[in-house]
Formats: C-alpha cells, sequence, structure tokens
C-alpha cells in the first residue's frame, strides 16, 4: 500500500462530526501533499464558517500522526463549490426512501390533551435518555406555534445548517438531532401560519432535513387533537402515540379524545406517561398527590395502553426547563433513573 493510500484510509477514519459520514466518502477530502514526513490534507466543507472544523483539524492529525512514516499534519479547508454541495445533498438523499422518510426508524409522537402538562419537557428527557443508551435519536418539535424544545435543550441561539439544494442538518445537542422552528423563524412570524402551511412544514421537517439513520424519532406534537396531529398520523401511519398528561381528572379526559383520535387513523398509542403526578416537599419523604391520583392508569386502562412512567413534580425540573439542561443530566434529581424506567417501558411495548 502506498503512502497515499495509508492516508486515505486514515482519512476513513474521521466523521464529519455533523453529516456522521467519513470525509473519502463525502467526497470532502481535496489535495493530499506529501513532502518528506510532512502532509498537506485539503477539507472542503460545505460552508468555511463550519463552527466543527477545530474537531474535524484534530480528529485528520490525530489519525494520519498514527502512521509511522508521517510526523506533521496540516489540515487546510475550503468551501465546496454550489455544484459540489448540489452533488453532497443529492448523494445524502439519494439513500433516502422519498414515500416513507423513516422507514427503518421507530417514529413515536408524543402528544398531550391540552397544554401545559410537561409534554416537551418529558418529549426533550426521553430523547436524551435513549441517546444516552445508545441510541440514534431524532427529535422534531412539530408544535410549530408553540415551540419550547429548543428552550428545554438550552439550543435557543443555534441554527440548523442549510447545506445548498436546501437540505438543513438538525442542530446536535446532547447526541440527539433537534428540528424546532423556534431555531429557524421567529415565534411572532410563525404565529400569522394556519393548517395547510403547517402541514407542509412537517412534510419539510421529514424530507428535506437529513436525519441520517435513526433507531428513534421522536416528535412533539401540539396539544390536543388539531390540524397537525391528525396530518402527521395520516403522513406517518406507522408512527405509534405516546401519551403525556396529568394526574388532573380534566386533562386525563383530553387526553382520551387523542386516544380516540389514533383509533380512528389506525394508529396504535404506545403507552402514558403521568406527568406531575406527586410532590414530595422538602420536609418529608411523603408523596403528595396534588392533581389527584391514578388518572393516568385510569387513561392507560381505558386506550388499552401500558402506563409507561410516573414523574413527580419539582420545582428543580421546572429550573432545569428554564436553564435550558434537560433534567436526565442533572445530577440534582434522580430522573435519569425514572426516564431509564421509562424507556425501558417503551422498548419492552415492542
Ligand atoms: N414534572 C414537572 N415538575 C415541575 N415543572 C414541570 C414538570 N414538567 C414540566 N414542568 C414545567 O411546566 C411548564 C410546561 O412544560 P412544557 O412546556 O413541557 O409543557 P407542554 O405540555 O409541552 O406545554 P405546551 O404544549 O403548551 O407547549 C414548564 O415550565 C416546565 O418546566
Amino acid at each position: 500500500m502506498t503512502l497515499k493510500d495509508k492516508i486515505y484510509e486514515g482519512l476513513k477514519k474521521v466523521d464529519d462530526p455533523e453529516i456522521k459520514k467519513n470525509l473519502v466518502e463525502l467526497n470532502m477530502i481535496g489535495d493530499v501533499a506529501i513532502e518528506g514526513r510532512n502532509v498537506v490534507v485539503n477539507v472542503t466543507l460545505t460552508t468555511i464558517g463550519c463552527p466543527l472544523k477545530n474537531t474535524m483539524s484534530e480528529d485528520i492529525k490525530k489519525e494520519l500522526t498514527k502512521l509511522e512514516e508521517i510526523d506533521h499534519v496540516e489540515v487546510v479547508f475550503g468551501e465546496m463549490t454550489d455544484e459540489q454541495k448540489q452533488k453532497l445533498v443529492q448523494q445524502l438523499q439519494g439513500k433516502k426512501e422519498t414515500k416513507d422518510p423513516f422507514k427503518d426508524t421507530k417514529v413515536i409522537a408524543i402528544g398531550s390533551g391540552k397544554g401545559g402538562v410537561g409534554k416537551s419537557t418529558v418529549t426533550a428527557n426521553l430523547a436524551v435518555e435513549l441517546s444516552q443508551m445508545g441510541y440514534e435519536v431524532g427529535l422534531i418539535d412539530a408544535d410549530i406555534l408553540g415551540h419550547s424544545i429548543p428552550q428545554i435543550l438550552g439550543i435557543k441561539d443555534k441554527k440548523p445548517m442549510v447545506v445548498n439544494g436546501g437540505m438543513m442538518l438538525p442542530v446536535d445537542v446532547n447526541g440527539v438531532k433537534v428540528i424546532s422552528m423556534g431555531n429557524l423563524v421567529d415565534k411572532d412570524e410563525a404565529l400569522i401560519w394556519r393548517g395547510p402551511v403547517l402541514g407542509g412544514i412537517l412534510t419539510q421537517f421529514f424530507n428535506d432535513v437529513y436525519w441520517g439513520d435513526l433507531d428513534y424519532m421522536l416528535i412533539d406534537l401540539p396539544p390536543g387533537t388539531g390540524d397537525v396531529p391528525l396530518s402527521l398520523m395520516q403522513q406517518l401511519p406507522d408512527a405509534e402515540i405516546l401519551i403525556v398528561t396529568t394526574p388532573q381528572i380534566t386533562a386525563a379526559d383530553v387526553a382520551k379524545r387523542l386516544g380516540f383520535m389514533a383509533s380512528k387513523t389506525n394508529s396504535k398509542v404506545i403507552g402514558i406517561i403521568e406527568n406531575m403526578s406527586y410532590f414530595i416537599c422538602d420536609n418529608c419523604d411523603e408523596k403528595h398527590y396534588i392533581f389527584g391520583k391514578k388518572e393516568g392508569r385510569k387513561l392507560s386502562e381505558e386506550l388499552n395502553a401500558p402506563l409507561l412512567g410516573e414523574i413527580p413534580l419539582s420545582t428543580l425540573i421546572r429550573e432545569d426547563g428554564d436553564k435550558g439542561v434537560p433534567s436526565v443530566l442533572d445530577d440534582r434529581l434522580n430522573m435519569k433513573d425514572k426516564y431509564r424506567e421509562i424507556a425501558t417501558n417503551l422498548l419492552r411495548t415492542e
């Protein structure tokens, strides 16, 4: 094997941190110049402002200095031409079934009867915990008008990268690939959009975002049984529905409607999560059932779907949401164990 071949073999071990495919496969390697024991590698990026280019440079250097013939590696970055970007988009899109964007992915749409029950908080934490368990996880914030995922995951200031040709790369946070309207446009701008436009945006989130190979795609639905949940169940008939409710009778009652809607569109309700189930005060270890008791269990029996877990009401969870830290990563709480249990119960439903 020539030294150049060895260098290319090394470069095949370096992934683009966002696309998660190796630089050679992505045609991102330009000239490779060898002078004595020094090598200069030219890498063409989709955008020269790529925030992860230092990581890429370090990874290349680490890999190539493993070769005994090489002492020093220089990485020079350039930007792809429009034609190269177009080709890359085609290459990435080419791997995807257009009819079913999530052919080998388990799609779980998370809904609630009414707003404010903590659906987005639960979705974000479940996504991070599944990723911690080693799964490839995507998260679409389909609550386009009331998006809160960017706040909960601390990515309000992040923008998905748009590659020429209209393909977007999701924001990667805590191992989860996220797309939310909150990262794309101003909240007030989105408020003028109505049903059909919203449905169109979802379709774009499915088809025009490079998701790669995912094990799980979680979709945070807007509350209730409006246009978006309905259009989603029609567009992705294999998507399963997970319902988040609180122990309040009214919350569980309206959540039931979502269950009935799912049965009308032949979507399976995969389980129920009861949030804000109880409160443990600082002065005693007793559980206080502030919003009532057992409504989640009752809903699970009525919809014939398992109760996957109960999450307490906690000031720390609210604080985490305000700070943009998922509670599963907060050592002050035992939420990691709670969500691990929920995720394990979820996996059992398969
Ligand atoms: N278990 C909990 N304990 C304390 N606060 C919580 C809990 N779960 C969620 N919250 C808080 O409740 C508020 C609403 O949560 P979240 O945005 O997740 O609800 P939602 O059901 O998605 O609402 P909407 O559908 O209206 O966006 C947030 O401030 C969040 O931090």
